[in-house]
């Protein structure tokens, strides 16, 4: 071997333990999501060099397009140290965040509905607390941070969807004379009982009858029909906590709940039931979000908790679920849905549509967590 081969050999073994140390670095980067480092999470952290410039890739398990600016800045500053000095000196590094969305295992669990990876659910433990305004927006958010999403109105007492969405008057186009095809709004797609009502529908049909219409739909939409299929279907779930809502909880194969309150005392009890119900049928509740938790005055910007303050933090911690995301008391949210454009799409790089982002990343970071805790489970073959 020539001196020249080996002093070659020698440099890229430090270049290759530089590159090892760098991927240490990037593994102690914290996820804000879910709020753990990338060494404890199911993470894939990629490392490469070529031509003097390192390669770095993090793919996480949610969706997470928004973030791409903040990790690679953060990846920049913990890698800066070793581009400085060292055998890596001078290096360029390319950044790059991927998302690769897991299904959630359901060992014993009903069949999954065909084309979908996970289902979510939207519930409330009462009625008015703003949970169809919340699945609305979860589901566009997480659209928007780069995931495929449907959205199921299965709230059979009133389904609001077709007015939030803007779609109202449409109706599914029906596939073989059974099948529905959902109808696309803001980039998702929306199956609701509202489609098949008319103003002449008669009331009864919207109670025990529509309960029936509700698990027809469940089993034949054809969900990411043509596409690869949906990573997120988000179901608004009927207020309460009855029987329909059990039947429910247990027909479809949930990844998780979001459990919406506000944070006056009543509706937080009812919050509890919510949480309660679900555990029952060993459903993971994912975690809480407060709606209309604050009022900031239109004409001052003060901000006032008017129906008190971290009722949703304290149910969270004495529940061993997590707080979710907090939203504003704010006309314009109210505004958005009544035009069919919710905050998501009507200001997407407004602070709302802030709040329903975090709100989505930190759902299915929970997601995605239940499921990698499938990774200690043995491996059952069956043959
Ligand atoms: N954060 C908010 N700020 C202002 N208005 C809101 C907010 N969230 C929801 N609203 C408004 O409150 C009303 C009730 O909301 P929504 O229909 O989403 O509640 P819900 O819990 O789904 O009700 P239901 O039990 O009737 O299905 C709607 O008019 C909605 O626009």
């Amino acid at each position: 071997m020539s001196d020249h081969q080996h002093d070659h050999d020698d440099l890229s073994q430090e270049v290759q333990s530089e590159l090892e140390r760098l991927a240490e670095c990037l593994g102690q980067l914290h996820d804000p999501a879910s709020g753990l480092p990338l060494d404890d999470l199911d993470a894939e952290i990629e490392v490469g060099f070529v031509d003097d410039t390192v390669y770095v890739g993090v793919t996480l398990g949610y969706p997470c397009a928004s973030q791409e600016a903040d990790w690679r800045k953060r990846a920049e500053d913990s890698c800066q140290p070793l581009l400085k000095a060292g055998p890596l000196k001078g290096c360029a590094l390319q950044f790059e965040l991927f998302s690769h969305i897991p299904s959630t295992p359901a060992p014993g669990a009903p069949e999954p509905l065909a084309g979908v990876k996970n289902i979510v659910a939207v519930a409330s433990g009462k009625g008015g607390v703003g949970k169809s305004t919340t699945a609305v927006n979860l589901a566009l958010a997480l659209a928007a941070e780069g995931a495929r999403v449907g959205l199921l109105d299965a709230d059979i007492y009133g389904p609001s969807l077709p007015t939030m969405l803007g779609t109202e008057g449409e109706r599914p186009h029906v596939k073989e004379q059974k099948f529905f095809v959902p109808v696309m709004a803001h980039g998702i797609e929306t199956i609701s009982l509202g489609y098949l009502m008319t103003e002449d529908t008669p009331a009864v049909w919207r109670g025990p009858m529509a309960s029936g219409a509700l698990n027809q739909i469940l089993s034949q939409t054809l969900w990411g029909d043509g596409r690869d299929g949906l990573d997120y279907l988000v179901v608004d779930m009927p207020p309460g906590t009855g029987d329909i809502q059990l039947t429910l909880a247990q027909k479809t194969t949930l990844a998780g709940a979001v459990i919406v309150t506000t944070p006056q005392d009543l509706a937080l009890k009812d919050a509890i039931k919510g949480i309660e119900m679900f555990r029952k049928v060993s459903v993971p509740v994912l975690g809480i979000v407060e709606n209309m938790a604050l009022h900031t005055c239109s004409n001052c910007g003060h901000s006032e908790s008017i129906f008190g303050a971290g009722g949703g933090e304290r149910i969270a911690a004495e529940y061993d679920t997590h707080l979710l995301g907090e939203l504003p008391l704010a006309q314009k949210i109210r505004a958005d849905v009544d035009s069919g454009q919710p905050s998501v799409i009507s200001d997407p790089n407004g602070e709302i549509a802030g709040f329903y982002c975090e709100i989505a990343r930190k759902t299915a970071a929970q997601i995605w967590l239940n499921s990698g805790m499938d990774d200690d489970m043995p491996e059952i073959e069956i043959s």
